[in-house]
C-alpha cells in the first residue's frame, strides 16, 4: 500500500509539474521494488521509472524499465503499457522507425488488451513513427481509425495530441482544410493547457496554412502563439531535464557521503582491529616472558640444587656421610684458628677401631661397612653442633672440640668409647668384640696447629693400643720423648 501511494504520488507531482520532488521520490521507491513481490504492485513502479525517465530525457534507462515491465508482465494490458513506454523512449531518442519485431508484437499486446489509454496512445505512436518518416496518410489512417475511440475516452491530453497529430499529417498531405479544422480541434480540447506539444503543433500548423494560403496577418499571429506555446513547451522540458539533474547530484553527493562514512568507519573498525591485535600481542609478549622467566628460575633453582648435591656430596664420606678428610681439615683449621683468635680451649681426638681387620675377614666387607656406620652414628650421639666429624681414612677418624678443656675431654669421649662397645658389639658382629681406640690432644698442649694435634693425638692413640685398646688416653709431653 505504501508503495503504491509513493508511486501515485509521483504520478500527481509531475502532473503539477513539480519534477524535482517526482525525482527525489523515485530513488527510494526504486530501492523498495526488489522487497515487492505482487506484479500489478511492481508494474505501477517499473511504470513510474520508466515515464519519468523519459520525461527527463533518459531514454536509455526508460527502455531499460519497460524491457523489466514487457519481460514481467503477465497479462496484455501490462505488455501493452511496457510496449508503449519502450516505443515512446525509442520515438523521443529519435529513433526512426520501430523494429519491425517490436512493432508487431506491441500492437498485438495493446489490441489483445481493449481500447485503454495506452493502447491508443499505442496507435498515436505508430501514427507519429509514420510521420517522421514521410508516410502522412498512413498516419492519417492509422490516426483516424482509432479517432472516434479516443473521442469515447474523453481523456483532453490524449484527444488533442491526436487532433494536433492529424492537423499535421493533413498538412503534409496537402489537405490544407483539414489541417485547420485538426488543428483548432487540437486548441479547443487544450483550451487550458496551453503550453502543451500538441498546442504548439497546432499553431505551427494553423502558422504554415494561414502563410500558404497568403493570409499574412493571420499566420503572423499564429506564428507568435506558435512561439509562446513553443516556449513554454521548451521550458517545461528543460525544468524536467534540470529536475533530474538536481536529484541525480543529490544522490550521487548523498552516495559519496555515506561512501566516506563507510571508508570512515571500515577505518575505524581496521583501527578496533588493530588494537585487538595488539593487545593480544602484548598479552602474548607478557605470557611469553612470564614463561622465559619461570624456565629460568626453575633452571637456576635446579643448577643451584645440583651445585649444592654435588658441594655436599664433594664434602662428605660416602659410607657414613660425616666430612671426609679434606673438608675435616678445612673445618678443623677454621675452627682451630677461631679458637686461638680467642683463646679459647679445643681438643683433636683421633679415633681408630679396633681389630677392625678381624670384622671384615670373619664377616665380610658389608658387615664391616655396618659396623663402621654404627660406631659414627654412636659417636655422633654425644656430639654438640660445634664440633667438626671427619673420617680420616679407613676406619680411623677425627673429632675436633672445640670449647672443651682438658679436665672434661675425656669424660665426654669416655661416653663415645662406651657407645661404639654397646652397639657394636651386640649387633652386626656378636660374636667379635667391636671397640674403638681414642688419643687426644689439647690445644693448651699441644697448640693450636692442626699438624701439632694430628701428630700428639696420634701419639697418645698409639699409647691407648699399645696398652690393650678400647680404651682413651690423652697425650701428655712424656709421650714425646
Ligand atoms: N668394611 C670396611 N673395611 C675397611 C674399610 N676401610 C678399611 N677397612 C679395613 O679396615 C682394616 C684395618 O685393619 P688394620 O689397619 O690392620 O687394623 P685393625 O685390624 O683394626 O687392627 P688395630 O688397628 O691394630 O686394632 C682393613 O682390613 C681394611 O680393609 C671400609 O671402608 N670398609
Amino acid at each position: 500500500m505504501a508503495f503504491r501511494a509513493s508511486a501515485t504520488v509521483i504520478d500527481l507531482l509531475v502532473a503539477e509539474s513539480r519534477y524535482e520532488e517526482a525525482f527525489a521520490r523515485l530513488n527510494p521507491l526504486l530501492d523498495q521494488l526488489p522487497t515487492m513481490k505482487e506484479s500489478d504492485v511492481r508494474m505501477q513502479g517499473l511504470g513510474v521509472a520508466a515515464q519519468l525517465n523519459n520525461e527527463a530525457g533518459q531514454y536509455d534507462v526508460s527502455v531499460r524499465y519497460a524491457d523489466q515491465i514487457i519481460k514481467e508482465s503477465t497479462d496484455a494490458q501490462g505488455a501493452c503499457r511496457g510496449w508503449f513506454y519502450k516505443s515512446d523512449a525509442l520515438f523521443q531518442s529519435g529513433d526512426t522507425q520501430l523494429a519491425a519485431d517490436q512493432l508487431h508484437d506491441g500492437t498485438e499486446a495493446c489490441g489483445k488488451a481493449g481500447d485503454t489509454l495506452f493502447s491508443l496512445s499505442f496507435q498515436h505512436l505508430l501514427a507519429s513513427f509514420d510521420l517522421r518518416q514521410g508516410r502522412p496518410e498512413s498516419a492519417i489512417r492509422v490516426l483516424q481509425a482509432s479517432y472516434p475511440k479516443v473521442q469515447q475516452a474523453g481523456f483532453p491530453p490524449q484527444l488533442s495530441q491526436f487532433e494536433s497529430t492529424l492537423a499535421t499529417a493533413y498538412w503534409e498531405s496537402g489537405d490544407l482544410v483539414s489541417a485547420a479544422k485538426f488543428a483548432n480541434d487540437a486548441l479547443a480540447t487544450n483550451a487550458n493547457r496551453q503550453y502543451s506539444e500538441s498546442t504548439a503543433n497546432a499553431y505551427q500548423v494553423l502558422y504554415e496554412v494561414d502563410k500558404k494560403m497568403g493570409n499574412s496577418n493571420g499566420a503572423l499571429a499564429y506564428l507568435e502563439k506558435y512561439s509562446a506555446a513553443h516556449d513554454g513547451y521548451q521550458s517545461r522540458l528543460s525544468a524536467k531535464a534540470l529536475a533530474y539533474q538536481i536529484v541525480k547530484q543529490q544522490v550521487l553527493a548523498k552516495k559519496l557521503q555515506i561512501e566516506g562514512l563507510d571508508k570512515k568507519n571500515r577505518i575505524l573498525t581496521l583501527q578496533g582491529e588493530l588494537d585487538r591485535k595488539a593487545a593480544e600481542a602484548s598479552r602474548l609478549y607478557i605470557a611469553l616472558l612470564l614463561l622465559v622467566l619461570a624456565s629460568i628460575v626453575l633452571w637456576t633453582y635446579r643448577i643451584k640444587r645440583s651445585q649444592l648435591r654435588f658441594m655436599r656430596l664433594a664434602r662428605r664420606d660416602g659410607l657414613t656421610g660425616i666430612f671426609n678428610r679434606q673438608h675435616f681439615v678445612t673445618e678443623a683449621e677454621r675452627q682451630l684458628r677461631y679458637c686461638r683468635k680467642s683463646a679459647r680451649d679445643i681438643c683433636l681426638v683421633l679415633i681408630d677401631l679396633d681389630h677392625f681387620k678381624l670384622v671384615n675377614d670373619t664377616h665380610g666387607h658389608a658387615v664391616g661397612d655396618r659396623v663402621l656406620k654404627r660406631a659414627v652414628d654412636a659417636c655422633q650421639a654425644h656430639l654438640r653442633s660445634t664440633d667438626v666429624f671427619g673420617r680420616l681414612g679407613g676406619e680411623e677418624f677425627g673429632l675436633l672440640l672445640p670449647e672443651c678443656t682438658r679436665d672434661n675431654v675425656l669424660v665426654r669421649v669416655e661416653q663415645m668409647r662406651a657407645a661404639i662397645a654397646a652397639v657394636s658389639s651386640t649387633r652386626d658382629a656378636p660374636d667379635i668384640p667391636v671397640s674403638a681406640s681414642f688419643g687426644v690432644a689439647a690445644a693448651v698442649d699441644s697448640g693450636y696447629a692442626l699438624r701439632q694435634l694430628m701428630i700428639d693425638a696420634d701419639r697418645a692413640l698409639y699409647q691407648a693400643k699399645h696398652e690393650g685398646r678400647n680404651r682413651v688416653r690423652l697425650f701428655d709431653a712424656n709421650m714425646r720423648s
